[in-house]
């Protein structure tokens, strides 16, 4: 499982190890783990150049450790400090190892500002130690011009993308945006939430020693969505695999039938079911003929597609007393599942309507409304997009961080709803369902694109191999 932890969290845990080592030992695990990432990615150290953006804390600090190694594997190493409180025994490091300190750094600034320079396009790498976990968004101005004069350069963000809310992933103005970014202990949630995931580059943790509690968010990995999948024991039937129920499409949409039936009927559960228009009966019949109609599930996906008759397609899935998803023009009517074992899965614009929000703060502001609502509903609630949420009340938020642009295609929530169903008639929990569903979505989208478009049927047809890839 990767986990992310809040800022108090990380500094509880700091506060504890630095009590047990020796003065400074935990930067100097910090800037090793920087420096050997930035040599990585250069290739090695010898004539390389590297330019160091200075804050006034320890990130700054960690920035000239880590440019101390550097200059003694043979790179040329230049501090460019934007205070005058930066770490002295850093600065001090870094000097005695052979690295260059600009000063005075407002001289540079001012240049840049005016255009009389060109862009600092003669350095290999920025690495970002103006702020990390101490930082509040966004950068000060003196920062951001110091990133507009180094626009075009590689950026290795220590610790966290300077400028982004660390504990939120929100945006508040001018950032760094990164190309790798290399973190301590454990990951920020920034590196995983969106908006502020999309400025995190290729994440790198550095094990510093860290002894953390239950985290603020997690995301699966293969192994974990291995030990959650219901895979079928030998004495298996298909009735003790689970039966999932879809009530999903009409005549208006058939489509969405068809869809939420093959995300359903991705083997994961013993047997498909579905109610709907006699004349949709048939299209699913055909297409799925493993498919059987009404009768006794374990779990009922309804919405998708069902237009009008999504009120009456919710009530008659909710007398069955069955976990359920909740999707599309049912999500009107979530209410009526407020404290119930369910799956809401609506996308940003679908959770405005819900929480009678602006569907623009939703999308800047995606981990506080996904909180908001699993708690006004008391259930579990998936909100779709890049890195969808999963949140429940009591729970770190899960975060989905497989599928690839390609996925955002018509239909392709319908697919999701089903498969989230039949994890949840197989016996998963809301929660583990919801997660580990979303997980296998995104990586089947992925198996199916090799890089080129994708639609929701393909996505649907590529779950098996994703499911056979796992480690088992
Ligand atoms: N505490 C520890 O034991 C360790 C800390 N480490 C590093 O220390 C960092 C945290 O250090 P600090 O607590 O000193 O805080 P930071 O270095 O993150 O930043 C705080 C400083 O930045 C300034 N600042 C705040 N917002 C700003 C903004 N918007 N624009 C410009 N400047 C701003 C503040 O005046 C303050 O001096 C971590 O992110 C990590 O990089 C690592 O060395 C590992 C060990
Ligand atoms: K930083």
């Amino acid at each position: 499982m990767l986990r992310a932890h809040t800022v108090e969290q990380v500094r509880a845990a700091e506060a504890t190890l630095l009590a047990a080592l020796p003065e400074g030992a935990l930067m100097q695990r910090a800037a090793h783990g920087l420096a050997y990432a930035v040599l990585d990615l250069l290739g090695g150290g010898y004539g390389r150049r590297v330019l160091l953006l200075v804050g006034s804390g320890d990130n700054g600090g960690d920035a000239l450790y880590a440019g101390a190694v550097l200059a003694r594997r043979g790179a040329y190493v230049e501090a460019w400090l934007l205070s005058d409180r930066a770490h002295q025994d850093g600065v001090a490091a870094l000097r005695e190892a052979g690295g260059r300190v600009i000063d005075p750094p407002l001289v540079e600034v001012r240049r840049a500002q005016r255009g009389a320079s060109k862009p600092r396009r003669d350095f290999d790498v920025v690495v970002d130690g103006i702020v990390g976990i101490g930082g509040r968004p966004p950068l000060r101005p003196d920062a951001a011009a110091a990133l507009d004069a180094v626009a075009g350069v590689p950026v290795v963000a220590v610790d966290i993308p300077s400028g982004v809310d660390v504990d939120t992933g929100e945006l508040a103005g001018s950032h760094v945006t990164a190309d790798v970014t290399v973190t301590f202990g454990t990951h920020k949630v920034a590196q995983l939430v969106d908006p502020a995931a999309q400025h995190s580059g290729v994440v790198h943790l550095v094990d510093i020693g860290l002894d953390l509690p239950e985290p603020a968010l997690e995301a699966l990995q293969p192994a974990d969505v291995a030990a959650l999948l219901p895979w079928p024991d030998p004495q298996a039937h298909k009735y003790t695999r689970g039966v999932v129920g879809v009530r999903a499409g009409s005549a208006t949409y058939p489509g969405a039938a068809l869809l939420s039936v093959a995300g359903a009927d991705c083997g994961l559960a013993g047997m498909v079911r579905y109610v709907g228009d006699p004349a949709v009966v048939d299209r699913v019949r055909e297409a799925h003929p493993d498919v059987v109609g009404d009768g006794r599930v374990q779990a009922w996906v309804v919405g998708s597609g069902s237009d009008s008759g999504a009120e009456e397609a919710l009530q008659a899935a909710l007398a069955d007393e069955v976990p359920l998803v909740v999707d599309a023009d049912a999500l009107e009517f979530a209410d009526l599942v407020t404290g119930l074992p369910a799956v809401l899965t609506p996308h940003a614009g679908e959770l405005a309507t819900m929480l009678g929000e602006d569907r623009v703060d939703v999308e800047a502001r995606p981990l506080h409304h996904v909180r908001a609502a699993a708690d006004v509903y008391g259930t579990t609630v998936l909100l779709k997009g890049r890195h969808s949420l999963v949140a429940e009340p009591g729970r770190p938020v899960r975060v989905t961080t497989t599928g690839i642009p390609w996925l955002a295609t018509a239909g392709a929530g319908d697919v999701l709803g089903g498969v989230i169903g039949a994890l949840l008639a197989a016996g998963l929990t809301p929660y583990d369902a919801a997660s580990v569903g979303s997980w296998l979505h995104g990586a089947a989208a992925t198996l199916a694109s090799r890089g080129g478009p994708i639609v929701a049927t393909d996505v649907a047809r590529a779950l098996p191999g994703v499911i056979a890839t796992l480690p088992a």
